[in-house]
């Protein structure tokens, strides 16, 4: 195996390997002064594009995983790096990916989709009000925090994150506008636009989820699976979806709108009628906020309204300007 960084190796003993992705690999670790295990996720920085951005993106995206807090999305313990890889320590989530869970499963109960569905929006929710795009949300992306149905949901993967680009764009407007071509100005530019592609994903995650099989997927029909999407085309095989809600359904629908425009926001999803499911909400702020005492739902509402929104302060205090 490619040598391990010697501080890394001080602090940690590095075990099997617990899960693969398509950038690198996920070993367990115990950490040697308290026995505490973690996960570490390699990447091979081989793996991101050419050079030049390759390290924008690592460095974006090892900014974004150190500085986001929130209960539903994946937290760094620590952070090493070699010549070839990364090496980011993680808490364990011993109930592995969505992926492997829904497989397993065929598909999803309705209330288990729910919890999990509601903890994503939440995720995303988090992001988007720290101008953070994460555009690559799959079920390969959302990790499980225990074997059991209800479970605590982490986002991870931020590799093809973008922090909104909107200063950029306020400063192009105030020079001349008049070699500014049209789509600078039009939706196709705003936040707005940008944040909704998270919405979509999350309609495919529901769908996937509730029907245990992908709504666009080379074997319906004869059509690419590219123009399925452009077209906004899904199909709801009879067999799977008579037993969800007309309610659950109309999420799904809401979300895969092909218009940006026209389709359902995170905030909008939060209001639908299918999740407000107090028992749900109960269960979902007890597995976010267990700290918070009894008090429950209440003690909930008010972490996530006032803390639960912000970045962690950056490492060092007074850090200068961000690098971009
Ligand atoms: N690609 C990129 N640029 N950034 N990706 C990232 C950013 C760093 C965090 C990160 C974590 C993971 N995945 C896990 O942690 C994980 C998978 C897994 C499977 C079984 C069990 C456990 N476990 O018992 O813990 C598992 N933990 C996948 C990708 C990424």
């Amino acid at each position: 195996q490619s040598s391990l960084p010697r501080d890394l190796q001080d602090k940690y003993l590095l075990t099997r390997r617990i899960g693969t992705g398509v950038c690198g690999e996920v070993r367990l670790a115990f950490e040697r002064s308290t026995c505490r295990k973690f996960a570490v996720k390699i990447i091979n920085k081989k793996n991101f594009q050419s050079e030049g951005t390759a390290t924008r993106n690592a460095k974006t995206e090892i900014d974004i995983l150190q500085r986001v807090d929130h209960p539903c999305l994946i937290k760094t313990e620590d952070f090493y790096q070699t010549e070839e890889s990364f090496y980011i320590v993680l808490e364990l989530m011993e109930g592995g990916e969505l992926f492997h869970r829904v497989k397993s499963k065929q598909q999803l109960n309705e209330s288990v989709a729910k919890l999990y569905f509601y903890q994503m929006l939440r995720a995303v929710e988090y992001l988007h009000s720290n101008g953070i795009i994460h555009r690559d949300l799959k079920p390969e992306n959302i990790l499980l925090s225990s074997q059991d149905d209800v479970c605590l949901i982490k986002v991870t993967d931020f590799n093809q994150s973008r922090i909104l680009e909107e200063a950029v764009l306020m400063r192009t407007l105030c020079g001349t506008p008049s070699y500014l071509a049209p789509e600078v100005f039009t939706h196709a530019s705003t936040t707005g636009y940008g944040l909704a592609v998270d919405a979509w994903s999350l309609g495919v995650l529901l769908f996937v989820c509730l029907g245990g099989y992908p709504p666009f997927h080379e074997s319906f029909g004869h059509q690419s699976v590219t123009d399925q999407i452009i077209r906004g085309e899904f199909t709801m095989v009879q067999s799977k979806w008579t037993s969800v809600s007309d309610q659950a359904k109309d999420v799904v629908r809401k979300l895969l709108v092909v218009d940006p425009m026209k389709r359902m926001s995170i905030e909008e999803a939060l209001q639908h009628p299918w999740l407000q499911d107090q028992k749900m909400l109960e269960t979902a702020h007890r597995l976010m906020y267990p700290s918070a005492e009894g008090g429950g739902a209440a003690a909930a509402m008010e972490a996530e309204s006032t803390s639960g929104r912000h970045l962690r302060k950056r490492g060092r205090e007074g850090d200068g300007e961000e690098q971009h």
